[in-house]
């Protein structure tokens, strides 16, 4: 593995999806480094270019057409450590283009629907780019229910009309028996709105529920696989190099890691601060929500160092009526 101090390229790639919402994904040649991999169009940036402008050079040469550096935006920009390189994958989504694309330098083209990105075989950079395009952008944290659960569902109702669609319900005062009853209500109000819940550390109450769970960190070291099939969501929270090592062999879906900034729920753990969330994405192909201090319109930010989105607590949580 490269150090820290290893030179570190900037690669720009594109999003380009057709009026069908399918998105452009090309075909790596042979005898270039991850041959036969499907990936976004694009390549290195060279010296002096601006991100858009390299994009749009890249994407004449290689596919002939004429793209406008203005209609190049943001989507996720991924840090990470190949064996001998490594890499930040800055990823734009492109509004507009001119001209049909052709694959000008022999590699194959499809058109993949976005539900299927995920069955072609790409760089392992590329995980956290189709959880951008794909998952929800932020996912909030539920504060400890208290006695009075119909406010808290009422609660639940106000997070799912403002449209998160990826909740984690965290209850670790109430035992199981309080909590089945709860989870089970909030449950049924997130698959009517088509949302995810995901229970907090709670195994066993996930599995009879069929929600997903969220395992906290310390109980990473005593599973020796999944907890959860396929399509029950698992997701870990981690803090450091060792914990999203556990949580990626472990197979999890994603990963909520912080804390970013100083936040009042854990007042004595040192912030990561951004640096450290992106030099900690470098060694990961997880989806990472970034934690701790933030808000939802911290997510620009967050997609600039790696994370699909922002995870939070009080930031989220809507106010009493
Ligand atoms: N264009 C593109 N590159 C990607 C993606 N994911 C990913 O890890 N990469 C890596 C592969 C390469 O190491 C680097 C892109 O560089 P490049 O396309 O100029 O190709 P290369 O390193 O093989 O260099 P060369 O042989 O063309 O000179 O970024 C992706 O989705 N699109």
């Amino acid at each position: 593995m490269p150090g820290p101090e290893g030179r570190r390229l900037h690669v720009v790639a594109a999003v380009l999806e057709d009026a069908g919402g399918r998105v452009l994904l090309t075909r790596r040649t042979e005898g270039r480094d991850l041959a036969g991999a499907w990936e976004f169009p694009g390549g290195k940036l060279e010296n002096g270019e601006s991100p858009a402008a390299g994009l749009a050079r890249e994407l004449h040469e290689e596919l002939g057409i004429a793209v406008d550096p203005a209609d190049c935006s943001p989507l996720i920009a991924v840090p990470f450590a190949y064996a001998d390189k490594r890499i930040l994958l800055d990823v734009f989504r492109i509004a507009r283009w001119e001209g049909a694309p052709r694959g000008l330098e022999s590699q194959a083209l499809a058109w993949a629907p976005p539900e299927r990105l995920h069955r072609y075989p790409m760089p392992p950079a590329d995980r956290p780019v189709i959880a951008a395009l794909r998952q929800p952008g932020c996912y909030p944290i539920t504060p400890e229910p208290g006695d009075d659960h119909a406010a808290f569902v009422e609660r639940i109702e106000r997070l799912l009309t403002a449209g998160w669609r990826r909740i984690q319900l965290r209850a670790r005062r109430l035992d199981r028996d309080a909590l089945r009853p709860l989870a089970a209500q909030v449950a049924a109000r997130c698959r009517e709105a088509g949302a995810e819940l995901l229970l907090n550390g709670d195994i066993a109450l996930a599995r009879e529920l069929a929600l997903g769970v969220h395992l906290r960190a310390d109980q990473l070291p005593g599973l020796k696989r999944r907890p959860l099939p396929e399509g029950q969501p698992v997701a870990a929270s981690c803090h450091d190099a060792d914990e999203l090592a556990r949580a990626e062999a472990l197979g999890v879906d994603f990963a909520v890691l912080g804390p970013v900034r100083p936040t009042a729920s854990h007042p004595g753990a040192a912030p990561l601060g951004w640096d450290g969330f992106a030099a900690l994405r470098e060694r990961t192909t997880l989806p990472l929500y970034a934690l701790g201090g933030l808000r939802p319109d911290d997510i620009a930010e967050a997609r600039r160092h790696g994370a699909q989105g922002v995870a939070g607590i009080s930031a989220f949580w809507p106010p009493a009526r």
